[in-house]
């Protein structure tokens, strides 16, 4: 039997910690107090989320000891149990894919990683393969939060927006990765845009999703099931800057709304 499973995330409370740090709010030892911070805010909240989301660019920002960092506070995180998201939207061809897999989704099993699919859905295979064989997900991008998503996504293909039509093929290839009622194949959908979350589910109704963009981006949370509303600086800057005490209320005040 496999120790961890990112598949429990979605029978806990649906709220994921996003994890992006900007060392300039962290006074004169940044990666020291990011690393106290963080720690201490997700020992705070660890029995209120579903996952925490580390958003890798910040860390890749930081150089060499962004990236020491990012593996204390992933071991720091699984130690206590709780389910790791790598935010990396990687995505290349079948080969490299593999080598991402390697880097994320079996380095560590039991954890998420999001991809991007603009290359297909042979080079997203190596990432499902590896999540199943590991009890990872893997969270691929259908509808983003950014105000340049729809040239692309919003796209009408045969009547319909290709948001869509890759939802629709990414649920059946997720058949394959189904364990009971929910696949390892997930997709990111923006809380930002709740038709869309709600198109998203009709058409792929095993799917994880994770909704980003609550909070700072304007998104609400929704409620439903594998649904994982994810903030970053509502949750982790509360009022614009690390204040643990805020994000605490800010977790409840967000939590009160979907449970
Ligand atoms: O995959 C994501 O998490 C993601 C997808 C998306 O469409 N929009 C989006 O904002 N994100 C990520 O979610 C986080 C949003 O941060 P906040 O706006 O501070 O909550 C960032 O780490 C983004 O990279």
């Amino acid at each position: 039997m496999r120790s961890v499973d990112f598949l429990e995330a979605l029978f806990r409370p649906p709220l994921v910690l996003g994890v992006d740090p900007r060392p300039e709010l962290h006074g004169r030892e940044p990666l020291a107090h990011i690393r106290r911070y963080t720690l201490e805010l997700l020992e705070a909240l660890a029995s209120r989320l579903a996952a925490v989301k580390f958003q890798l660019a910040f860390f890749e920002a930081m150089g060499p000891e962004g990236q020491e960092l990012l593996w204390e506070l992933v071991s720091g995180a699984r130690v206590m149990g709780l389910p790791v998201i790598f935010d990396g939207k990687r995505g290349d061809i079948g080969s490299t894919a593999a080598a991402y897999a390697r880097a994320y989704l079996e380095a560590f099993p039991g954890s998420a990683l999001t991809a991007n699919p603009y290359l297909g859905l042979d080079a997203l295979e190596p990432f499902f393969r590896a999540a199943s064989a590991r009890g990872g997900v893997v969270f691929v991008l259908a509808k983003t939060t950014n105000p340049g998503a729809g040239f692309l996504q919003d796209l009408e293909v045969a009547g319909r927006p290709l948001y869509l039509h890759l939802t629709e093929a990414l649920a059946e290839a997720g058949e394959a990765y189904r364990e009971g009622p929910w696949s390892r194949v997930g997709l990111v959908a923006g809380a930002t845009a709740e038709e869309a979350v709600l198109a998203i589910r009709a058409l792929a109704p095993h799917a994880p999703l994770l909704l980003p963009g609550v909070g700072a981006q304007g998104g609400r949370p929704l409620k439903g099931p594998g649904l994982l509303n994810s903030a970053s600086r509502a949750l982790y800057y509360p009022g614009g800057r690390p204040d643990l005490e805020a994000a605490l209320e800010a977790a409840e005040a967000l939590l009160a709304l979907v449970e």
